[in-house]
């Protein structure tokens, strides 16, 4: 009934200027009223009749309008339709904010307007999988769509490579500084690895996730062992396989950059480390082909952590 309130002054306002034009009237069908019903059938019509005082016996209602029966009618129709529609969101507005009012003040409390979510914490993500599985070529592809994540930049005191960048794909740093990192505890895990060592920095993962940021720490099954045992349950552990044995070792072979004799220690390595599989939280399938679903996969991991009702929050 607010909005009928609210539009009669409108109507009668139309009325009353009628009398200073032309006053034309017109029969309205039955079928404007079908028309106008897509918003208020019986409303519309009451306002009619009341604006205008006027009916027949079959329903159809009289409305006065200026000059030019046609167009006229229409802009008027069209102007009602309108006034009537923003009468029925305004005092929808009144309304409900007059109930919200009401609750307020039988509750004895103002409603709550703060996030009713946990706020979600930077993660730290972990993940591994044997060699060849698809560890780069997947953190590469979620690095694309997941900007935000950071991915942790390994220290190592390997030689820098041809077309390598400091920052990008390692930290190039001397033995006695990695040494150093390791007796000040600044390494959260790290690893002697044809004799160069490799090592993931705390100073990295701490500045990012104090900035907001979830890290992405890509390491072997060893390593993933050691940051659980520092971790636990405070980093997510994703496991990534293959779909078979023996497609992991056709796409090591397609990769070509394995001799035989490798190949060999890699596959064996490999069937070791499945059996770690059981210490990880989650296990992802990297099927051949299958890239942007295994990727897709894995950011639904990620969202579902940050639905965690107890979030996990790793302090280094
Ligand atoms: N889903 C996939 N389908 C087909 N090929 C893939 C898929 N994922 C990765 N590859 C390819 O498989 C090869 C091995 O992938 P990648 O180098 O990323 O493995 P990795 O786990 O990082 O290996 P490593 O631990 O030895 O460094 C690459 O040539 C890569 O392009």
């Amino acid at each position: 009934m607010t909005g009928l309130t609210t539009v009669l002054p409108f109507l009668r306002g139309a009325v009353l200027g009628l009398k200073q034009g032309v006053l034309q009237r017109h029969i309205l069908p039955d079928s404007l009223h079908v028309v106008q019903a897509s918003f208020a059938c019986s409303r519309v019509q009451s306002l009619s009749l009341r604006a205008c005082s006027s009916s027949n016996s079959s329903g159809a209602c009289t409305l006065y309008t200026e000059a030019s029966p046609r167009v006229d009618w229409l802009a008027s129709r069209t102007q009602i339709r309108s006034y009537a529609s923003s009468a029925d969101a305004m005092s929808a507005t009144i309304s409900s904010s007059k109930v919200l009012k009401e609750l307020e003040q039988a509750l004895g409390s103002p409603l709550d307007t703060q996030p009713q979510t946990p706020q979600p914490k930077p993660l730290v993500i972990v993940i591994s999988g044997p060699s060849g599985v698809g560890k780069d070529a997947v953190i590469k592809r979620l690095q694309e769509i997941r900007s935000e994540i950071h991915f942790v930049v390994t220290a190592t005191t390997r030689p820098k490579r041809p077309g390598e960048e400091e920052g990008v794909d390692y930290y190039f740093v001397s033995k006695p500084e990695f040494l150093d990192l390791i007796a000040r505890n600044e390494l959260i895990e790290h690893a002697l690895v044809y004799g160069d060592y490799k090592g993931v920095p705390k100073k990295q993962v701490r500045e990012f996730m104090s900035a907001g940021h979830d890290v992405l720490l890509r390491v072997d099954i060893q390593g993933a062992a050691t940051i659980k045992k520092l971790l636990g349950q405070d980093a997510v552990f994703i496991f990534l396989v293959a779909e078979s044995e023996r497609a992991l070792v056709e796409r090591l072979v397609e990769r070509k950059t394995e001799s035989i004799d490798k190949l060999v220690i890699r596959v064996a390595t490999a069937r070791e480390e499945v059996k770690h599989i059981t210490d990880f939280d989650y296990v992802v399938v990297n099927a051949d082909g299958q890239l942007e679903r295994t990727v897709s996969h894995l950011c639904s991991i990620i969202d579902a952590e940050k639905a965690r009702v107890q979030q996990r929050y790793a302090q280094l």
